[in-house]
């Protein structure tokens, strides 16, 4: 690939993408112009490669084919403000920020620029990424194919409608804070009858890493996948009895709800 590629904001989301795309060796550390107003979020990158550190938002916009803004949602108004002007008609920007819309940040930077709306998960740190991408119309199949090529790199990708967005961010961009929630609490149990604290979370997290790997790889039903553990009057079904009187999956379900309501407050849907 030999877009230049921007990232303005290089926190935990920014870095992970960054760091997922140079790991897969798709795009050269070279072709990344990035900036960060905290100098301390691009010091540790420009130590291990070399990319492009540069002085301002607007520079980053000026050099980049595709821009990435991952800043918090309350400073992309300021960004977009700040690097309008820079943007050529051909720059694809995309912005990873919860519950700002495409049409919000076309009112900044203007309806015919392009513009992709994705919303991405922390795994794409291990590469293991889940995200959503939602063009804008000036985005060509082409720019889309590019773009999705770049968040590939650092995990699976669909393609949704705008308004499908508010559940991604629930099941996708929010969920793996639930997912290691889960996982502490599994070792906590596993601790309470012994273990040691290391070996707890290596059992927790792995079952977790090998039951989402069982279900993808093999296609199965996760309902399938639950009855295949739960040997008649064995162990496993005590504790499902337990989930089920403690409403654990009305808590789940009640927790993405809870990011939907949230996403669609901050689009100001609701
Ligand atoms: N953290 C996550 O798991 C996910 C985050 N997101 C979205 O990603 C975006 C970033 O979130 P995080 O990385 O978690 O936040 P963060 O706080 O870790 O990173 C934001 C970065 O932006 C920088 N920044 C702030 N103002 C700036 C400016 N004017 N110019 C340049 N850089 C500036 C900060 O110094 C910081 O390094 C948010 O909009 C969030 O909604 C989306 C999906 C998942
Ligand atoms: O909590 C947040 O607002 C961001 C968006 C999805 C995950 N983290």
């Amino acid at each position: 690939m030999e877009q230049r590629i921007g990232f303005i904001g290089l926190g935990n989301m920014g870095s992970a993408i960054l760091q997922g795309i140079l790991a897969s060796q798709t795009v050269t550390a070279e072709q990344f112009y990035v900036y960060d107003i905290n100098p301390e979020a691009t010091d540790a990158l420009k130590q291990q490669y070399s990319i492009n550190v540069l002085e301002t938002a607007k520079d980053v916009a000026k050099e980049s084919d595709i821009v990435f803004i991952a800043v918090k949602p309350n400073n992309m108004s300021e960004i977009l403000t700040e690097i309008q002007k820079e943007l050529k008609k051909s720059t694809v920007v995309v912005s990873i920020a919860a519950g700002i819309t495409i049409k919000a940040i076309e009112a900044v930077i203007g309806y015919d620029q392009k513009i992709v709306r994705v919303m991405p998960n922390t795994p794409a740190l291990v590469n293991s990424a889940m995200c959503s991408i939602t063009p804008n119309t000036e985005v060509s199949a082409e720019e889309l194919l590019t773009v999705r090529a770049l968040l590939n790199c650092v995990g699976l990708t669909e393609v949704l409608p705008e308004y499908q967005v508010h559940s991604a961010t629930g099941v996708g961009g929010s969920a793996p804070a639930f997912v290691f929630m889960f996982i502490e609490a599994l070792a906590d149990g596993a601790v309470k009858g012994g273990m040691s604290r290391k070996q707890a979370y290596k059992f927790a997290a792995q079952t977790v890493l090998g039951s989402a790997k069982l279900m993808l790889d093999t296609g199965k039903h996760p309902g399938e996948l639950k009855d295949m553990v739960c040997s008649p009057g064995g162990t496993t079904i005590d504790g499902v009895q337990v989930l089920e009187e403690k409403a654990f999956r009305a808590a789940v379900i009640d927790a993405v709800e809870a990011c939907i309501n949230r996403s669609k407050m901050l689009s100001g849907e609701k």
